[in-house]
């Protein structure tokens, strides 16, 4: 399925600039938000994964859907002061701001793997912050996977050495 016709440009949104991925026309169509689901899945190799990561709060649309799927728990990583219990984080820069993810300190174990969703991957801060959160618990991430990969914001050379996989590439 071709999922283009259902990402929607926002100019100057959040900021002056900024040309913003609006994936709301894919969620709210049942047939391209199975879709998409599905091939998130598929895009995945190895099946063996026992956490599916989620970043606040796009990735937490996905997420969740695609752990179901595999068999696999779902953990979110939240921006800061928004988990009640023990937490680990990393502060990181993104496309048109900063700020702080954290994770439970017993979100993962030593040695699970871990699949990292999110919507968008543009500048990678958000990403590389959420493979050190999981790499400091003892997670080994099996790929990063995003419905949209800017590709022209080079994210992906925050993310030296993993798999990335996108359904779209701009
Ligand atoms: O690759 P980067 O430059 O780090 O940008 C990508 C991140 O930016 C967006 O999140 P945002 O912080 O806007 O939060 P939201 O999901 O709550 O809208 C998006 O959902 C990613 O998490
Ligand atoms: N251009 C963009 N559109 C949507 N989400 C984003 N996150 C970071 N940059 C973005």
């Amino acid at each position: 399925m071709d999922f283009e016709p259902y990402i929607r440009d926002i100019e100057n949104f959040p900021k002056p600039g900024v040309v913003f991925k609006d994936i709301t026309p894919l969620l709210k169509d049942a047939k391209a938000l199975t879709a998409a689901c599905q091939t998130l899945c598929d895009m995945i190799v190895k099946h063996d994964i026992d956490k599916v990561v989620g970043v606040d709060s796009r990735g937490f649309i996905f997420a969740p859907l695609i752990a179901s799927k595999l068999n696999a728990g779902f953990v979110p990583v939240r921006k800061k002061g928004k988990l009640p219990y023990t937490t680990i984080s990393e502060s990181y820069e993104l496309e048109y701001g900063e700020d702080t993810l954290e994770i439970h300190t017993d979100a993962i174990q030593k040695g699970e793997k871990v699949l990292v969703h999110d919507d968008v991957l543009a500048t990678g801060g958000t990403a590389s912050a959420v493979c050190k959160l999981v790499e400091k618990l003892g997670g080994e991430v099996v790929q990063c996977n995003f419905l949209i990969h800017l590709t022209f914001l080079n994210g992906s050379n925050k993310l030296n050495g993993y798999d990335i996989k996108a359904l779209l590439e701009y």
